[in-house]
C-alpha cells in the first residue's frame, strides 16, 4: 500500500510560520500605503501639493486595478500559474513602485537629478515630483492589490477548514500593524518636512525587504506543491474561462459582497488618508499627536479582527457581523461630521466596524466559489474595491478644496465626512441584501466555517 506522507500544511507550526512570513509581506504592502497620510500637510508646505494633488497622489493606487483591471488579471493569472510566479511578479511590481515613490520625493531628484528636467518638460500644471511619484503609487497599487489576492489565496490553500477566518483575521492583523507603524514613524521621521523624504524611504526599503521574504515562502510553497502532487497525484490545470467571471457577477451574494466591500472601504481607506489632517484642523492637535490617535485604529483592528475571525470560524453570523459593521461605520461618520465628540469614541466605533466586516467579508467568500476560483474572485473584487478607492480620495480632495478656497492651512472637513456618511449608508443596504439573498438560496453565509 502506498504511504500518504504528511504535507507541510498538516502542520499548526508550519501553517503559522507561514502566515507570519506572508504576514509580513502584507505588513510592509500596508506600511507603504498609509505612509503619506500623516505626511500630507508636509507635502503641502515642501511641495506645494494641494488637496487635489494629494488626492490624486492617493487615487493613482487604484488607477492600474480599475481602468486596467489588473487586480482581476493578476487574479486570473494566478489561478492559471500559480502562487510562486505570479506572486513573485506583482511583489517585484510593488517594489519597484515603492522605490520609484522615494525618487520622485528625493532631494537628489528635486535638486535636477536624472530625469528631473524631463519630467517637466509636459503637463506644467503638475510639479515633476508628483509627476514621478504618481508613476510610482501606480507601480505600487499594481503590484500591492494583487499580492493582497496571492496573499489571500496562499491562506486559502494552507488553512481550509482549519481556522480559515482566523487566519484571515491575522492577516488583515499584520496589515493593520504595518498601517500603525506608518502612522506613528512617517511623521516622526518627517519632522515637519524636514526630513520628508527619508520618511517615504523608510517605506520604500522596507518593501524591497518584504521581496526578499517572499522569496522565501516561494520554497516552502513549492516543498507543499510537490507533496500535495505525490499525495493525490492530481495535475491542476487551470483553464480560465470568460464564464468564470460572468458566473461570479451573476451569483447575487457574490455581487453583494463585491458591493459591499468597495463602498465599505471607500468610507475607511480614503477617510485614514485624510484622518491626521482632520483631527489636526477640527481638534487642533499637532501631525505628530494626530497621527497616534489615527494609529489606534489600526492597533485597535490588529488585537480584534483575528478574534471577530475566531468567532466566525465556530459560530458563523458572517452576513449579521456585516450588517452590524455597517451600522457602526454610518453612525461613525455622523458623530465626526456633525458633533464635536471627542475623536477617540467615534475612533473606537470605527474600530470596531472595521475589525468586524473585514473578519466576515474575506473569509465567506470560500463559502460561495470554488477554491481554483478564488483567485479571479478575489481579484475581482478587488477590481471593483479599486474604482471607489480611486474616485472617494479624488472627491474627498476635491470636496474639501471646494469648501475650503485658497489652500488654507486648516479646513473644515464637515461636507467630505458627510460625503462618506452617505457612502456607509449605501454599504449597509448591501449588507442587509447578502443577508436576505444568503437566506434564500442557503449558501450558509451564516453558518460557522471550520469543519465539524
Ligand atoms: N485592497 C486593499 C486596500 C489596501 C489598504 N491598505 C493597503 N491596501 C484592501 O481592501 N484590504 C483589505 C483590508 O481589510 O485591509
Amino acid at each position: 500500500m502506498e504511504q500518504i506522507k504528511k504535507a507541510l500544511n498538516e502542520s499548526p507550526a508550519m501553517r503559522w510560520g507561514i502566515l507570519l512570513l506572508v504576514g509580513f509581506v502584507l505588513s510592509v504592502n500596508y506600511y507603504f500605503y498609509d505612509a503619506f497620510s500623516t505626511l500630507k500637510d508636509d507635502m503641502r508646505t515642501v511641495f506645494g501639493f494641494t488637496g487635489t494633488d494629494y488626492g490624486l497622489f492617493s487615487a493613482f493606487y487604484s488607477v492600474p486595478n480599475t481602468f486596467l483591471m489588473m487586480a482581476v488579471i493578476g487574479g486570473i493569472i494566478l489561478d492559471k500559474i500559480g502562487i510562486r510566479r505570479t506572486g513573485f511578479l506583482f511583489v517585484f511590481f510593488m517594489t519597484i513602485g515603492a522605490l520609484l515613490t522615494g525618487y520622485g520625493a528625493s532631494d537628489y531628484f528635486n535638486n535636477g537629478g536624472f530625469g528631473y528636467e524631463f519630467m517637466g518638460s509636459f503637463l506644467p500644471r503638475f510639479s515633476p515630483e508628483l509627476k514621478v511619484m504618481l508613476l510610482g503609487r501606480f507601480f505600487f497599487g499594481l503590484g500591492a492589490e494583487t499580492t493582497i489576492v496571492v496573499v489571500s489565496k496562499i491562506l486559502v490553500k494552507w488553512f481550509k477548514g482549519k481556522d480559515l477566518a482566523l487566519a484571515f483575521g491575522l492577516k488583515v492583523g499584520f496589515g493593520r500593524l504595518g498601517s500603525f507603524a506608518a502612522l506613528r514613524l512617517s511623521p516622526l521621521i518627517s519632522n515637519e518636512g524636514t526630513n520628508l523624504s527619508s520618511a517615504i524611504w523608510l517605506g520604500a526599503i522596507l518593501v524591497s525587504i518584504g521581496l526578499l521574504a517572499f522569496l522565501v515562502y516561494m520554497l516552502f510553497d513549492a516543498k507543499l506543491d510537490s507533496q500535495i502532487q505525490e499525495n493525490t497525484s492530481e495535475k491542476s490545470e487551470n483553464k480560465f474561462s470568460f464564464k468564470d467571471i460572468t458566473g461570479l457577477i451573476s451569483n447575487r451574494a457574490y455581487l453583494y459582497i463585491a458591493l459591499l466591500c468597495v463602498t465599505f472601504y471607500s468610507a475607511v481607506f480614503p477617510f485614514i488618508q485624510y484622518a491626521p489632517d482632520f483631527f489636526s484642523d477640527k481638534f487642533g492637535l499637532t501631525s505628530v499627536e494626530s497621527g497616534n490617535l489615527t494609529s489606534y485604529l489600526p492597533v485597535g483592528t490588529l488585537i480584534f479582527t483575528p478574534v471577530f475571525g475566531a468567532l466566525i470560524d465556530r459560530k458563523g453570523k458572517s452576513a449579521s457581523a456585516m450588517i452590524f459593521g455597517a451600522i457602526t461605520l454610518l453612525v461613525t461618520h455622523l458623530l465626526f461630521a456633525l458633533t464635536n465628540t471627542p475623536p477617540i469614541i467615534p475612533l473606537i466605533l470605527l474600530g470596531i466596524s472595521f475589525a468586524l466586516v473585514p473578519a466576515a467579508m474575506w473569509p465567506t467568500m470560500v463559502k460561495l466559489v470554488d477554491e481554483n476560483k478564488i483567485g479571479t474572485a478575489y481579484g475581482l473584487m478587488y477590481s471593483i474595491q479599486n474604482l471607489g478607492l480611486f474616485i472617494f480620495p479624488l472627491l474627498a480632495g476635491t470636496i474639501l478644496d471646494a469648501t475650503n478656497p485658497g489652500n488654507p492651512a486648516v479646513s473644515d472637513y464637515t461636507a467630505t465626512i458627510l460625503m462618506f456618511a452617505a457612502v456607509s449608508l449605501i454599504g449597509l443596504i448591501f449588507a442587509l441584501l447578502l443577508k436576505y439573498e444568503d437566506k434564500k438560496k442557503h449558501f450558509g453565509v451564516e453558518l460557522p466555517l471550520n469543519k465539524k
